[in-house]
């Protein structure tokens, strides 16, 4: 008989590009208890800011994406992103894992992970306009191209996948998705 406790759900926080995903990570964070966050390895930059990631080269994420290699790897908007192993650490000791993911990976992540819970963000195409502008972190034609994909669905066939309209305030955001998660947070990991 296996008496591994369960790993703790991997927590896919998913949607266009200035929707709002860090904004309600940090706020859940702050304030469901035994939830962390899993950095991510990203070939940008490391001096723009914005979330907490392991700022690599082209050649350095070739070299790891080989053995031993990620959890799981992706592109877009130019850049190489991947979610490291030690995923499974966090997944031993804590009640749930937040991760920003590419909505195209997600049907590899459920297949990978195991336990995975999507919260698709979405805000009016207008909203995400005026974000992602007011932000700066983008030029003109990045955020032109960022908004191109704005629509891009999350794919059919994932077990548990929850809405989270973020067009408004985001305190309505948080709540919706504190409620969506309660009942896969097992307080006895907190
Ligand atoms: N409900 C909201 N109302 C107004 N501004 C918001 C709201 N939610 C987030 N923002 C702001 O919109 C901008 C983009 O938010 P954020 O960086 O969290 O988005 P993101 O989805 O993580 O973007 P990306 O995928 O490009 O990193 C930030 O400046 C943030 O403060
Ligand atoms: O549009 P899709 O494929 O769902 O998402 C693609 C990527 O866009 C965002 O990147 P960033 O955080 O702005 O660098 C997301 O975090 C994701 O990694």
């Amino acid at each position: 008989m296996n008496t591994q406790p369960a790993k703790a759900p991997v927590i896919a926080v998913v949607g266009p590009s200035g929707v709002g995903k860090d904004s309600l990570m940090d706020a859940l964070l702050e304030r469901v208890p035994g939830l962390v966050r899993q950095r991510r390895i990203i070939t940008r930059a490391p001096e723009l800011g914005g979330e907490d990631y392991d700022a690599v080269t082209e050649d350095r994420f070739a070299t790891l994406c080989s053995a031993p290699g990620f959890a799981l790897h992706w592109q877009a908007h130019g850049l190489r992103y991947a979610i490291p192993r030690d995923i499974d650490e966090l997944r031993n000791r804590a009640s749930g894992v937040l991760v920003n993911l590419s909505r195209k990976v997600l049907l590899e992540a459920e297949a990978a992970f195991g336990t995975l819970i999507v919260l698709s963000v979405t805000a009016a195409p207008e909203a995400l306009a005026a974000r992602l502008s007011a932000r700066g972190r983008e030029d003109s034609a990045e955020v032109e191209r960022r908004l191109a994909r704005a629509s891009t669905p999350v794919p059919a066939g994932l077990s548990q996948v929850f809405d989270i309209d973020n067009s408004g305030q985001l305190e309505e955001a948080i709540k919706a998705a504190e409620t969506a998660l309660m009942p896969w947070l097992q307080p006895e990991r907190a």
